[in-house]
């Protein structure tokens, strides 16, 4: 345990924080200067699927969330050996969709997942990069509920405490590293 918590600290001290990004006033957090480090992206990896595992409710697929959600989302399917569902910013998804909007940080957007992408009943774990306000992942569980699936819980690299967007997920959520 001590070596996870190690690793979870090397992850935090490595994401490069700018502020003012996109907009005065907000501190992006860069998850990408994880991935331009081989070694820390292995390790973040690594973290991630050890979490992953950890849900009571072991999931039978892993939900993705676009964009920045796929690069960690994919991985730990892979690890898991269960299914990829992807949720896509509205419009990109072929087929029968389900769609639903909500607020940002820094914007609104619509996300949508394929009606057929969850079995009635299968369990999900839900993956991104990063927990803010919570409007984002609030909208995924609620897309992946009206599809059919039960959700084993929410899996971040960041969560921004200040932000308080666990309050809004009733659902197990983990993060690996807070701000
Ligand atoms: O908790 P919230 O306040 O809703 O914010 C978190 C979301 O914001 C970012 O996505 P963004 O829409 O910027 O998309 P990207 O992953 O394509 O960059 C981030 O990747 C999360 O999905
Ligand atoms: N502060 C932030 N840093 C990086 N990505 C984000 N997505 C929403 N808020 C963000």
């Amino acid at each position: 345990m001590a070596e996870i918590e190690s690793k979870k600290q090397l992850i935090k001290e490595n994401i490069r924080a700018y502020n003012d990004f996109p907009k005065p006033g907000i501190v992006f957090r860069d998850v990408f200067s994880i991935l331009q480090n081989p070694e820390l992206f292995s390790i973040l990896r690594e973290l991630l699927t050890f979490s992953a595992k950890s849900f009571e409710v072991k999931p039978d697929v892993i939900v993705g969330l676009d964009s920045r959600g796929f690069l960690f989302a994919t991985l730990v399917a892979l690890d898991l050996q269960v299914p990829f569902v992807p949720i896509r910013k509205k419009g990109k998804l072929p087929g029968p969709t389900k769609a639903a909007s909500y607020t940002l940080e820094y914007g609104t957007d619509a996300l949508e997942i394929s009606t057929d992408a969850i079995g009635k009943g299968q369990n999900a774990l839900i993956i991104d990069d990063l927990l803010g306000t919570g409007g984002t992942l609030q909208t995924a569980c609620n897309l992946v509920k009206e599809v059919g699936g039960n959700i084993s819980g929410c899996l971040l690299v960041i969560e921004l405490k200040e932000l308080n967007g666990k309050s809004k997920i009733n659902y197990p959520v983990q993060s690996l590293v807070q701000y």
